[in-house]
């Protein structure tokens, strides 16, 4: 569950309505590999592969996030979403620099199915139809995924591997944890006035991610060779 916030707001009840699947999506095997040091390499490079590539198709979804936050919001509200945008640009530079560590060649990897899927249903949230309050949720939900499963991997007695070090503190780390409650701000204040239809739909846009985030997390831990 989140750290920070723990007071009543509609992204904390889809939390807590939705804690198995929540679970399932921040403590997958992959990371409870990763957390007990039994992780194999081959399924840390098959991640990195697909998540390069998944994230320059995340960079155009924030981007779309950002072209929609209202002109009459507080400025610091676009501010934190082109935080996030600036982010992504080092953390590309940063998968390059990983990648020729692990010897990963990223521009000849092929993206496998879930990936693809999951890049499908972010152009459908990049689309006019979807409003800012619904795209800004799904922002908030890709990235708490991430900062839930990674900080696990830097909680006391866990026996992350050195190597993997770098790759655990880019999205465990505190300051990536104050960004994603930033983000839930954004995501609860924008909900306040919205339709019960675009509440629906912002609910489920959030399980669908977490399925799609466990199908990513699957897609690393089945492949072979
Ligand atoms: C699949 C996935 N989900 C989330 C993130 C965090 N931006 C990511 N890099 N990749």
């Amino acid at each position: 569950m989140s750290t920070i916030s723990e007071s009543r707001s509609f992204t904390t009840d889809w939390l807590h309505q939705n804690h198995e699947l929540y679970t399932a999506a921040t403590n997958h095997t992959f990371i409870a590999s990763i957390r007990d040091g039994t992780i194999d390499v081959i399924n840390f490079k098959h991640w990195m592969e697909q998540d390069y590539h998944f994230v320059r198709e995340f960079v155009r979804f924030v981007a779309s996030v950002l072209l929609k936050v209202p002109r009459d919001s507080p400025e610091q509200d676009a501010d934190v979403i082109l935080g996030g945008l600036t982010a992504l640009e080092s953390e590309i530079s940063w998968f390059r620099k990983e990648a020729n560590f692990w010897q990963i060649f990223l521009e000849k990897v092929t993206p496998l199915e879930s990936n693809k899927e999951y890049c499908e249903f972010l152009k459908e949230l990049e689309g006019t139809e979807t409003p800012y309050p619904v795209a800004v949720v799904a922002f908030w939900m890709i990235e708490l995924v991430y900062n839930a499963s990674f900080m696990s991997c830097l909680e006391e007695g866990s026996k992350t591997p050195f190597e993997l070090l770098s790759t655990v503190k880019r999205w465990g780390s505190l300051e990536f944890h104050q960004y994603v409650h930033s983000l839930q701000q954004l995501a609860d204040k924008a909900l306040e006035n919205v339709s019960e239809a675009e509440l629906k739909k912002a609910h489920e846009v959030c399980v669908r991610i977490l399925e799609l985030e466990i199908k990513f997390w699957d897609m690393a831990t089945i492949q072979t060779g």
